[in-house]
């Protein structure tokens, strides 16, 4: 993984993740790194931690304090955004946790110390041939929404329909990411898709409400 600049006062940070080359790739040289000068390589030694600890933990406190943040997969299809993102499964079920269930579970333990009310929502959701379907409805197949753009936020949109859970804690989250990945591999059978046509987006929604002596304030 390399990330362009470690300024934090950057907006916009870019990271590279080298996954491992598999059997096939074993043959060929994937990738070649001529310098270490300017970037910092994640390479495929690194763990989902380190990965974790650089690109999101950072992050989290923005959240918590109201600001909006994306942390955007981009790659070819087999290059580990999922792996990344949700994490990986092993033979004995093992699981090696992705960057959401582990932002989730840095979220929760920040706000158990803090003297808040607060609730963490979640939703998923997939874009596909500029269609959107949610990927948490309780119907059989996967239901598809509307989009409209929201006049009263400038730059916003509304998802209309789009499920949204509760989230207490972190078993919760992997069922729900458990769910989605099994409606995406259904959707992709019934639309005879490939996954790297389609697209998934996790929603992170905390609200906080603050207690003071005057009482409460969202
Ligand atoms: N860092 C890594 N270490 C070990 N294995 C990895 C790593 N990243 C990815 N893999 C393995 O590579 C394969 C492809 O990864 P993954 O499914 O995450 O790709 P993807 O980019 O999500 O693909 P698609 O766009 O087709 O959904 C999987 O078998 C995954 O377990």
């Amino acid at each position: 993984m390399a990330k362009q600049s470690s300024k934090e006062e950057q907006n916009i940070n870019v990271f590279v993740r080298i996954r491992p080359n598999n059997p096939v790739e074993n043959e060929a040289k994937t990738l070649e790194v001529l310098s270490k000068k300017e970037i910092l390589i994640f390479d495929c030694h690194s763990s989902q931690q380190e990965i974790y600890n650089a690109v999101v933990s950072p992050l989290i406190p923005e959240v918590i304090s109201g600001y909006n943040c994306t942390v955007f997969a981009y790659g070819q299809t087999g290059t580990g955004k999922t792996y990344t993102m949700e994490g990986f499964h092993d033979q004995d079920n093992q699981i090696s946790s992705g960057i959401i269930p582990r932002a989730l579970a840095q979220i929760f333990k920040v706000l158990s110390n803090m003297n808040t009310e607060s609730s963490v929502k979640v939703s998923y959701l997939e874009l596909y041939n500029e269609e959107l379907f949610d990927l948490l409805s309780q119907c059989n197949t996967p239901k598809a929404i509307r989009i409209f753009e929201d006049k009263a936020q400038k730059g916003s949109v509304i998802l209309q329909g789009l499920e949204e859970l509760s989230v207490t804690e972190l078993g919760q989250v992997y069922k729900i990411l458990e769910q989605g990945s099994e409606r995406r591999r259904i959707a992709s059978t019934l639309m005879n898709s490939s996954s790297s046509r389609s697209h998934a987006v996790f929603t992170i929604v905390v609200h906080t409400r603050e207690i003071t002596v005057k009482g409460r304030s969202w």
